[in-house]
């Protein structure tokens, strides 16, 4: 059962002028999936646009910090030259439309991106390297760039407390809610 004491005390942000990425892990796809859902209709509920809302995606956790990285900088580049390719060259992938991207991305750069991703403890220490190199890879991206890069990856022991995070279980919490209302409020204060 979630803990009433647990989670931030929310505050409301108009998100309509920013443009937020997400990078998702494939990794585990049952519980990323509703995490993405929670973090998408947050996003919109706060006033994103669709069109402002850029998916992409990669194998697992360890490459979240890189794709942050190509993902800002392409969209950095687009928004200078206003035109022309894509951001989402390097990171193309099946889930997203090109013609869309390269219209939304001619337009600014990212105001926070999401990276999301599940890890789950199995029978060895790899979940320990990864876990601790993609929370340190992350923040220093975010820090390097001078972005919100919003911290979206469970790091959890077995698969109930995976599914309890992704809102999957009676009475739980989909904290990819918590990601989305995140990202809009540093997207705002950080242009502030
Ligand atoms: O091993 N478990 C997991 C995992 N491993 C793959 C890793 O992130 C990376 O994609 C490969 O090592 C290739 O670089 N990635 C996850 O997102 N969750 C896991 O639970």
């Amino acid at each position: 059962m979630a803990s009433s004491l647990k989670g931030p005390t929310p505050q409301q942000h108009d998100g309509s002028a920013l443009r937020i990425g997400i990078v998702h892990a494939r990794w585990n796809a049952t519980i990323i999936e509703p995490l993405l859902k929670g973090t998408k209709d947050k996003l919109l509920a706060c006033g994103v646009k669709e069109k402002n809302i850029v998916v992409e995606s990669v194998p697992g956790s360890w490459e979240l910090p890189i794709a942050v990285k190509a993902m800002y900088s392409a969209s950095q580049v687009q928004a200078s030259s206003a035109g022309g390719g894509s951001a989402g060259d390097l990171l193309a992938s099946s889930t997203t439309d090109l013609t869309a991207l390269s219209s939304s991305v001619a337009s600014q750069p990212f105001d926070a991106i999401i990276a999301i991703g599940v890890l789950i403890k199995g029978e060895t220490m790899h979940f320990e390297y990864i876990s601790d190199a993609v929370s340190h890879g992350l923040m220093r991206t975010g820090l390097d760039l001078g972005i919100p890069v919003i911290f979206g990856v469970l790091t959890v022991l077995n698969d109930e407390q995976a599914k309890a995070r992704a809102g999957l279980l009676s009475g739980s919490h989909n904290h990819g809610e918590d990601w989305g209302m995140a990202a809009v409020e540093l997207g705002v204060k950080k242009g502030a």
